[in-house]
């Protein structure tokens, strides 16, 4: 349908006037006149009846009539609007009734976007449910109604829903269903994956919908969507599962589809899929959300995709391991992945794969600062002045030190190395537990000499490996400087990223001398100290 263009007509005191506001998109209309003086009337039509012609002898007749006749503005069709963006926001965003409220203030701020929600679950609540099914493995059935964690999650969605002043009923099944699947849990005495899945999505099935309800009593209306039910299809790994690709056109077929009839604004649980075999709830790994979001912008092909958390954009480092972590106002998609790979959980390790396919730039901002600029993420972007962006640290890693015993040549050497990882499913550079290393080093030991080096960190310099000798050589003296013998070093294939490790007791040590030599010094200091060899070189 065309859009509708707005006409006022202000009536002069001598004529009769309509006192009824209305709208009518299909065609010219003019309501039954009701007589009064002095009033305002504001009426609709679309462009397509309210052509040149027809405006040019409205004109006249408003002339004739003593009306004035004023084209105000332009009431689009909401339908003919496309969907803009998607805003996802994060746990902690979502934490309580009033951050509820501020998100829909947040959101509806932006006159001119078209977004689809996303929410995670509310705070918590994610790991409290995990917490709850362990303890329903051990509780015994009638126990279960005393669980903390259940009593926590039930009270803080209840709260929720009784100061945004919307009805109970929208997460009653729910509540009543945890409660049962927890005795399911506790009668059976297992918990396992698959039951995870389903366990942990009470909670953005929870949050979405207090929110949905919320906006429409708001007057914004919402509509709340399952994404297990609207095409997000995924491998059956429960607790990690990836995207597949006919996910894309189905979630476009179903949002673009109720859009285009009814639209309302979209909110879509994060975290959530469907396995493809099982037909089961599935969860896209912790922090999934981001995934979610950024699977909307792919499939509809949306121009920006925003995530909201609790910080002002991606920072320098960790800034809970340093408080000086500053905002990073740039970064390019492998950037990103390379640090949220690396451990930096402001992002979901996944979530950039949809948005540099779909080249969708990501905003990331902070739903508690929303003035901050935040970080702006894309597939390019100038690195002529960029020397590190970010440093990342992963604790906790198990080093292992292969030495071949040449009982087979070079290539079958590493061949069976790799082979190994693959049979017992364990991904190099991701923590692994130590009863899956004991078999790797079983059965790499008939064939090297092997040392497992536990409680080590990596320390990933994220950053412009064009400029590789400039950060070895700052950050080789930093470390020196600390006494700190690094026990490996690896460049990223990405090209992006430095890995160096070291002990975990020492690391934390390392990110903060690292950061303030990076990010609290002057980049020409850096550059001048390296060929003037202030730095390591000459020490
Ligand atoms: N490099 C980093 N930049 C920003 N935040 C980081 C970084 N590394 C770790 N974080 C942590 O990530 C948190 C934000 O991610 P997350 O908790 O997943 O947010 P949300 O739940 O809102 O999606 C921050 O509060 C911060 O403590
Ligand atoms: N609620 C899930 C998914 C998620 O993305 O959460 P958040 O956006 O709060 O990190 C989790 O805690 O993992």
């Amino acid at each position: 349908m065309a859009n509708a263009l707005q006409f006022c007509a202000t009536v002069q005191a001598a004529s009769p006037v309509f006192s009824k506001r209305m709208h009518c998109q299909s065609s010219w209309h003019r309501p039954s006149p009701t007589p009064s003086y002095n009033c305002n009337y504001n009426f609709v039509a679309t462009s397509s009846v309210l052509s040149k012609r027809s405006r040019r002898s409205l004109k006249v007749s408003c002339e004739a009539a003593n009306v004035d006749l004023l084209e105000t503005n332009k009431i689009d069709n909401e339908a003919e609007k496309k969907i803009t963006c998607v805003m996802k926001f994060g746990g902690s965003s979502v934490a309580s009734a009033e951050r509820m409220r501020e998100v829909a203030e947040l959101i509806l701020s932006f006159p001119n976007e078209r977004p689809v929600i996303v929410l995670s679950a509310m705070g918590k609540t994610t790991n409290k449910l995990l917490l709850a099914g362990e303890k329903a493995v051990c509780c015994g059935v009638t126990n279960v109604d005393s669980i903390e964690e259940l009593g926590f999650i039930k009270e803080l969605h209840k709260r929720t829903v009784k100061e945004l002043e919307v009805d109970e009923s929208v997460i009653a099944k729910h509540l009543e269903e945890l409660e049962q699947l927890l005795k399911g849990i506790a009668m059976m005495k297992e918990l396992t994956p698959r039951t995870k899945d389903y366990l942990v999505s009470f909670g953005e099935c929870m949050s979405t919908r207090i929110f949905a309800a919320y906006m429409n009593k708001i007057g914004a209306k919402a509509r709340q969507y399952d994404a297990f039910e609207i095409g997000f299809i995924t491998t059956d790994d429960f607790t990690n599962a990836d995207i597949l690709e006919a996910t894309y056109p189905a979630v476009a077929k179903s949002l673009v589809g109720d859009w285009t009839s009814d639209p309302a604004i979209p909110i879509v649980t994060g975290y959530l899929g469907k396995g493809w075999r099982s037909c089961a709830i599935t969860t896209l790994g912790r922090g999934g959300s981001d995934l979610t979001a950024t699977t909307i912008g792919k499939a509809l092909g949306l121009s920006e995709i925003q995530v909201w958390k609790d910080v002002d954009g991606v920072l320098t480092c960790d800034p809970n391991i340093y408080p000086h972590a500053e905002p990073v106002p740039y970064l390019t998609f492998d950037e990103a992945a390379e640090l949220a790979y690396f451990g930096a959980q402001v992002l979901h390790p996944q979530s950039m794969r949809p948005a540099r396919e779909g080249d969708i730039p990501v905003r990331v901002k902070n739903s508690y600062n929303p003035n901050a600029p935040g970080t702006l993420i894309t597939r390019a972007r100038d690195m002529s002045k960029a020397v590190l962006t970010s440093i990342v640290l992963k604790r906790n890693v198990t080093m292992l030190d292969i030495v071949s015993t040449r009982m087979l040549g070079q290539f079958g050497f590493l061949a069976k190395v790799f082979s190994t990882f693959e049979d017992l499913g364990i991904s190099v550079d991701v923590v692994a537990t130590s009863e899956e290393l004991d078999h790797v080093v079983e059965e790499l030991e008939k064939i090297a000499v092997v040392n497992l080096l536990q409680h080590r960190s990596i320390i990933s310099l994220i950053g412009n490996v064009q400029r590789s000798s400039l950060i070895l050589e700052k950050a080789f003296h930093v470390l020196r400087t600390l006494g700190v013998n690094v026990q490996m070093i690896s460049q990223g294939a990405s090209k992006v990223n430095i890995s160096l490790i070291v002990n975990d007791d020492e690391a934390e040590q390392c990110v903060k001398s690292l950061h303030e030599a990076f990010f609290e010094t002057d980049i020409s200091e850096l550059e001048w100290e390296c060929v003037s060899g202030n730095g390591s070189a000459s020490t």
